[in-house]
């Protein structure tokens, strides 16, 4: 059933969400908990180089992390990019799987591969191919490195023109052996062979801390995100769901996109719910 309207913090609307908090709650040392970043952590800005984490978010993230097992940031930014604009170097433990999952950056370290030969041609090719789909003016090509971030925020009638680009982008994507990633009104030309979900998967398979007397690991799992690249994480929760292991769908709620709401335990109102999400988490494991 579609989530709708606000809920309390901890009233999951569904009860394989209370059972994961739950064990959150009862086991925090084995959970692993990801956050998308833009939307989630951060707020939504017209400009992408704008963007900032909400002002608590840093604080919040820190006074969490020693408490649960692991806590990573999954975002299609690229991993410094997203340390940067989240003040998240000061987040002990903290680990951030960038660009989908292709970036890892830890302790001020970051790991990345070299980019497919398809992103020097497309970006080679882009600016061709936007000139002749009549892509607006304001229409913005962010540069991340191992991809190409087509946004349309800033055109006087955004979906207008992303629904425009979206046939040359994905005729451009398949002549460069790249995928397309929707996102809020933004199109994106990527590697494909990852996603968030697969990220998600790969760091429970990387974090396996000692546990005291077998403890399982991970003990439970949770995932916030608000746009559609998030669903993938959301299948995975799913997926270890049905392995027995329990999990939390976090939506950082909007207008914009309703797609997670529909599919999440627990909607909250954007990064502010987000932060607030976190405190409440936080001093309920205190609270114990
Ligand atoms: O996985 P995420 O952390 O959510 O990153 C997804 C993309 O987010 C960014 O674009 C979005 O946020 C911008 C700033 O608020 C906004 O202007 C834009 O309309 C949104 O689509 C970022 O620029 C992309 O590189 C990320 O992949």
């Amino acid at each position: 059933m579609p989530n709708t309207g606000r809920v309390n913090l901890f009233s999951p609307t569904t009860a394989a969400g209370t059972d994961g908090l739950d064990a959150i709650r009862t086991d925090p040392g084995g959970a692993v908990l990801g956050f998308d970043f833009d939307g989630t952590l951060a707020p939504i800005v017209d400009d992408p180089a704008a963007a900032r984490a909400h002002p608590r978010a840093a604080a919040a993230l820190a006074r969490l992390a020693p408490r649960v097992g692991a806590l990573a940031i999954i975002t299609g930014r690229p991993a410094a990019v997203a340390v940067e604009y989240g003040g998240l170097d000061g987040v002990d433990g903290l680990v951030v799987l960038g660009q989908y999952g292709l970036e890892r950056w830890e302790s001020g370290a970051l790991t990345t591969p070299e980019p497919p030969p398809g992103v020097a041609e497309a970006r080679a090719k882009l600016p061709e191919v936007l000139k002749a789909a009549g892509a607006p003016d304001a229409t913005y090509v962010e540069d991340k490195g191992q991809a190409l971030a087509v946004h349309t925020r800033r055109c006087a009638e955004p979906q207008v023109a992303l629904d425009r680009l979206r046939g040359v982008l994905e005729a451009l994507a398949e002549r460069t052996g790249l995928a397309v990633e929707p996102g809020r009104f933004v199109l994106e030309l990527r590697p494909p062979g990852m996603d968030k979900g697969m990220a998600l998967r790969r760091f429970l398979d990387e974090t396996r801390p000692a546990r005291p007397g077998g403890r399982p690991f991970p003990s439970a799992v949770l995932f916030a995100g608000d746009d559609l690249g998030d669903l993938a994480a959301y299948d995975a929760i799913d997926a270890l769901r049905a392995e027995g292991v329990p999990g939390v769908k976090v939506c950082s709620g909007s207008a914009e996109v309703t797609a997670l709401a529909d599919r999440a335990d627990l909607v909250v109102d954007g990064p502010d719910g987000v932060v607030r999400f976190l405190d409440a988490l936080t001093d309920s494991l205190d609270a114990r």
